[in-house]
Formats: structure tokens, C-alpha cells, sequence
């Protein structure tokens, strides 16, 4: 592959070579011999890609996300990313805020000859005012990026034997806590990695929450109140059997299962009311009907023994996670890292301090749109050479 169309800008070639670790580890070992070739480091077919300007930091992380990804929203997530979607929106914002810069040196330098046409700090100011909006826009997403990308967190919560490892065990398809009709069983959290509709969910089971005495399923229920605290969605479970089906019982039932004051409103709840095999006849309907009124979270009604209810759990469950992390073919770009997230609010900060600068000290309110440049290039690697000049003379017309 002649460079520079090849991924990483240079001279390439490729060996297509059969299968057979023997075979590979021949052709290895016959290339070892051949003075200065050495296997490449990890990464380093990126890294060199990235040095060449072939691909944006943005891009490498998208191309990192595609290689781990292990559901169909992260994948697409992730080509979306890597294909350079998240970057192309950075580096229009790092282009506008050139162009603003530009603007703002030229007035600082030219503007006592008289030369330069006539409100160009106000276009400033309205041009970093809409970016501000932007950027701020891009912020308020909930998240739903770096959730995509890590996976959503969902806790299993209520009372002891409510039936909550059961319901960890029935969605991910093993044993992976311990079941038994000893109230308290469950005091470490236990965690296990699921596909739901295509989103990664990271489900943990936690310890019944009650007073005790007992110190070593008190240090449980600290951790899974924890736990709760940190939930992206809380399954709040109850037995069905010790709920009374009167309006208003919802709210009693979420009081009793979650610590006062540790969601407020924070993260969502799905009342999950199990062990709906043990209810009369007829009675599951009357719950869920008066559960239902003016209910503040969805309720079902589920039996962990005989599976009935599973499937309405789980759609339930996937309408949550597609409202928190959004389809990621659709919408604007999501972004997708604690970096991300990090720079921008950095960028916003300097926007914000550009205005305030800007009727005292020109100077310094050039320098923070400089600033909230850098926080950008930062995001893709694009810290590039001053293009300021090119746009003062490209752009806009200074005295002859
Ligand atoms: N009949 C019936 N029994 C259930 C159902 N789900 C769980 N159980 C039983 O309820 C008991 C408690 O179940 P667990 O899953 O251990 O309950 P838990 O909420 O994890 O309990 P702790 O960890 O002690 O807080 C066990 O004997 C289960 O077999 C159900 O849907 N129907
Ligand atoms: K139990
Ligand atoms: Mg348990």
C-alpha cells in the first residue's frame, strides 16, 4: 500500500499467509531476521496513523470503542465516532473560534489606521455567544455517551428475600448470587455485564435493605445504599404478597424499599413487584391497577420461579435505556469520554470569560478565546499552527 493513502500515511505491505499458528510463527521468525524489523508496539499502527494527521484523537478513541465494543448501540456508536463525526463538529467549533480570534487580533492591531469595516467585535461576541449555546447544548445530553460507552448502571434494590438475586440470576441466565430463604443472604454487591436491546447494562444485585445487628450485613446494606446513590435505573423490588393493592400503595411500597432521600428524583425507578405466582386469583390486576394510578414509575408484576412478566420487565427496562442513551445513528454526535466532557467545560469557562474581558481589556479577552481553542484541540489532538494570520488576510479586507 503506497503511502500516503495507506491507514498510516506510509509505505505499507501486507502478507496474507495461511492461518496455522506454525505458519504465522514461521513467518515470523523468518522476518526477525531481517536487520530492523521488529514487531510494532501496541497501538502503534494508530499512533503513527494519528501522527500523519490521517485520523483525529477522536477518531483513534472511536476506532478504540469499535475494537471493544460488545453491543450493537456501542458498535454503532463507536463507527460513528471513529468515522470522524464527533471530531469534524469539534473542529468546526476550533474553526469558528479561529475566525473570532482572527477578528479580534486584527481589531486589536488595525484598528486605530481606521481600516476595518464596521461592527466586527459585535459579530464576535454574537458568533461566541452562539458556540457557547452549542457547546452547552452538547454538554446537557444526560450523559447518554459515556453511558453508551460504559455501560449503564442498573441496581437491584429492596427489602431481604424480596426475590432480588433471583431476578439478577433469571436476567443474566446463571447463578451468579446466591438464592435462599434466609433473609439476608446477599451482603457483597454482586455485578454482572448484560446486553439489553443492544445497550450494555452493568446490573448489580445488593443486599436486602433493613436494620440489623448484625455487623457484617450492616457493612451490606451500606454498600448497597452505596450502590444506590451511583444508579443509572433502579429496579426497586418488592413481594408482590406484601403489597396492598390501594391507591397510593406505589409510593408507600418505594418509601419502604428506598432510603429517604436517595434517589430524589435522580435516577429512575422501575417498581418490579415479584413473586406474582404466589398472588390469588385476579389479584395482580387489582395491584397493578392501583399501583398504577398516577404512578410515578412504571410497575410489574413479576414471578422469578414460573418467568411470567420477564419479557414486560425487560421492555420496560429497554425503553429506559434507549431514552438515556438515544439511538447513536440519529441526533448530533455524542460524546463519549470523561475527557470530553472535562475540555469543553473548560472551553464554556473561557467563552464565558471572553465576555467579560471583552469592554475591559481586548487583550485578554483575545487570549481566552485562544484558550478555549486550545481545550478543543485538546479533544482531537488538533492543537494546530497558527492559522490566524491566513484568515485576517483571507477574510476580511485591512486597509489596502
Ligand atoms: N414463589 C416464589 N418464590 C420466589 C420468587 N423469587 C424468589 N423466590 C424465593 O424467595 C426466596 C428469596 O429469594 P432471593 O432471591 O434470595 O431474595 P433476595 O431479595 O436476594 O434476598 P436477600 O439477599 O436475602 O436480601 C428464595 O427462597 C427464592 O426461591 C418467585 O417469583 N416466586
Ligand atoms: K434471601
Ligand atoms: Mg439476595
Amino acid at each position: 500500500f503506497a503511502g500516503p493513502h495507506s491507514f498510516t500515511g506510509e509505505d505499507c505491505s501486507e502478507l496474507h499467509v495461511h492461518g496455522g499458528p506454525a505458519v504465522v510463527g514461521g513467518v515470523l521468525q523468518a522476518l526477525g531476521r531481517l536487520p530492523g524489523l521488529r514487531p510494532a508496539d501496541p497501538g502503534e499502527f494508530t499512533k503513527r496513523a494519528f501522527q500523519a494527521g490521517k485520523l483525529g484523537l477522536t477518531e483513534v478513541e472511536g476506532l478504540g470503542d469499535l475494537i471493544h465494543a460488545e453491543t450493537e448501540a456501542q458498535r454503532r456508536q463507536a463507527l460513528r465516532q471513529m468515522e470522524g463525526e464527533l471530531g469534524q463538529l469539534y473542529q468546526r467549533w476550533s474553526e469558528e473560534l479561529t475566525k473570532a480570534l482572527a477578528h479580534v487580533e486584527a481589531f486589536i492591531d488595525f484598528s486605530e489606521d481606521d481600516n476595518l469595516e464596521e461592527g466586527v467585535l459585535a459579530r464576535v461576541a454574537a458568533a461566541v455567544q452562539t458556540l457557547e449555546e452549542e457547546v452547552r447544548g452538547h454538554l446537557q445530553d444526560g450523559r447518554r455517551g459515556e453511558r453508551l460507552r460504559g455501560g449503564v448502571h442498573v441496581v437491584i434494590a429492596g427489602p431481604t428475600n424480596a426475590g432480588k438475586s433471583s431476578l439478577l440470576n433469571l436476567l443474566c441466565q446463571r447463578p451468579a448470587a446466591i438464592v435462599s430463604p434466609v433473609a439476608g443472604t446477599t451482603r457483597d454487591v454482586v455485578e454482572s455485564a448484560l446486553n439489553i436491546g443492544g445497550y450494555p447494562v452493568v446490573l448489580s444485585d445488593t443486599a436486602g435493605l433493613r436494620e440489623t445487628q448484625d455487623a457484617v450485613e450492616r457493612e451490606g446494606v451500606s454498600r448497597a445504599r452505596d450502590r444506590l446513590q451511583r444508579a443509572d435505573v433502579v429496579l426497586a423490588v418488592l413481594a408482590a404478597v406484601d403489597v396492598a393493592p390501594e391507591p397510593g400503595c406505589l409510593a408507600d411500597a418505594l418509601r419502604a424499599v428506598l432510603p429517604p432521600g436517595a434517589l430524589a428524583g435522580r435516577a429512575p425507578c422501575i417498581l418490579v413487584l415479584n413473586k406474582a405466582d404466589l398472588l390469588e386469583e385476579g389479584r395482580g390486576g387489582a395491584l397493578l391497577g392501583a399501583c398504577g394510578e398516577g404512578a410515578l414509575s412504571p410497575v410489574c408484576l413479576l414471578s422469578c420461579k414460573t418467568g411470567e412478566g420477564v419479557a414486560s420487565l425487560l421492555s420496560l427496562l429497554g425503553a429506559q435505556l434507549e431514552q438515556m442513551c438515544g439511538d447513536p445513528l440519529t441526533g448530533s454526535p455524542s460524546l463519549t469520554q470523561a475527557r470530553h466532557r472535562l475540555h469543553l467545560t473548560s472551553c464554556l469557562g473561557s467563552l464565558g470569560r471572553y465576555h467579560g474581558y471583552k469592554s475591559l481589556d481586548l487583550v485578554l479577552a483575545a487570549e481566552e478565546l485562544r484558550l478555549a481553542r486550545r481545550h478543543l484541540g485538546k479533544i482531537t489532538g488538533r492543537v494546530s499552527a497558527e492559522e490566524i494570520l491566513d484568515i485576517v488576510f483571507r477574510d476580511f479586507c485591512v486597509g489596502k
